[in-house]
């Protein structure tokens, strides 16, 4: 201590040492505590129910390959990618890097669920907003939706945009996807020009309809029902062109557009015309996972957004 005491300079660094590896520890706990909000968000939007055409713990919707232990298996599979992807997002790595770890989890989850895709629009927008969201703790920026989106597209953005016009192309020994084949088929978005705009839908739709129904007192589970809705209403989901095509995509809209029109889940009796949507979708085959996904993605910003208040 003496021979410190001799050496302001050597005082000096060891105290900002010191604050450094407090810091790195603080980065890597608020990580932790994202990558569980992630799955966390991912669940609830698992067991929300009636989800119309979508799997939950009452029924499979309309789907014959999947229930809901093969997403809780997925999920499982995907606690540690989203911890992963925002240590990389603390440090702003560059799009490759969270690439190879989103393809790394997809592998993981298809593994889990014996080769069924539960979560691959989930491992792409959660990942991006755990990444965008840590690299905005690291620059001590507030955590608030909007910040965080800038900072995604700041950083992110041209590779995101890159990887929305190459799509097929970019990986020619690779089959196309679903959503590639029904974006060129139909000519809508899908989850790349999504990811390139910063999940408009997320930001612009889901998350103000999210806090509008919480804001008038309801519940979390009306206000998901809500932003859910409003999802199916706005969102060019490959995974309903997919099935429906382009009239099954017209569907979706109406229905959803009629939910909302009628007054959402302020609406006394809401959860038998939402499980009237649901028996609709199924006998059509319908399956709106890509707004399954953002709602995910929209309840775990509002649960960011709560931790940034928090610390003041
Ligand atoms: C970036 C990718 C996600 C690119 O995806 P791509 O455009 O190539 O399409 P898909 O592989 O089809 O996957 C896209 C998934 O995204 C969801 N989604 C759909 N529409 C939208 C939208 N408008 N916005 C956002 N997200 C959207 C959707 O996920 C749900 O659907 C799943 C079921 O889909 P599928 O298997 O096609 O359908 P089934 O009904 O099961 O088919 P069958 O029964 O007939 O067999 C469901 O589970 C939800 O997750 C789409 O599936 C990505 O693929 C990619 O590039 N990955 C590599 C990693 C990477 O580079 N990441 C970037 C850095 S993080
Ligand atoms: N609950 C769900 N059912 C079907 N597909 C989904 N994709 C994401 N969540 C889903």
């Amino acid at each position: 201590m003496r021979r410190l005491m001799a050496h302001p300079a050597t005082l000096d660094a060891a105290v900002h040492h010191l604050q450094k590896r407090r810091t790195e520890r603080d980065n890597l706990a608020f990580c932790r505590v994202l990558a569980r909000l992630a799955v966390r968000s991912l669940h609830h939007e698992l067991v929300l129910y009636p989800k119309p055409g979508l799997v939950s713990r009452v029924d499979n919707g309309s789907h014959t390959d999947m229930n809901a232990l093969t997403f809780l298996r997925s999920l499982f599979s995907l606690r540690h990618y989203f911890y992963q992807i925002a240590v990389a997002g603390l440090e702003a790595a560059p799009f490759h890097r969270l690439q190879t770890l989103a393809i790394s989890a997809e592998q993981r989850m298809l593994r889990a669920t014996g080769g069924i895709n539960t979560h691959r629009g989930a491992i792409f927008a959660l990942g991006m907003l755990c990444a965008a969201t840590a690299c905005c703790r690291a620059r001590r920026m507030p955590l608030q939706p909007q910040v965080i989106r800038a900072t995604l597209l700041i950083q992110w953005g041209d590779a995101l945009a890159r990887h929305s016009i190459a799509g097929a192309g970019e990986q020619p020994h690779l089959p196309s996807s679903h959503g590639q084949r029904v974006a060129a088929q139909y000519a809508v978005g899908g989850a790349r020009e999504e990811g390139a705009l910063g999940f408009p839908a997320v930001f612009e739709v889901a998350l103000p309809q999210l806090q509008a129904t919480l804001a008038q007192g309801r519940d979390w589970t009306c206000a998901s029902i809500d932003a859910l809705f409003a999802l199916m209403a706005h969102l060019s989901d490959t995974n309903v062109y997919h099935r429906g095509g382009a009239a099954g995509a017209s569907l979706v809209r109406a229905r959803s557009a009629a939910f909302l029109a009628a007054g959402g889940s302020a609406r006394d009796g809401w959860q038998q015309q939402a499980l009237d949507c649901h028996h609709a979708f199924v006998a059509q085959r319908l399956s709106p996972g890509g707004a399954a996904d953002l709602l995910a993605a929209a309840c775990l910003l509002h649960q960011v957004g709560l931790l940034d208040g928090e610390r003041g």
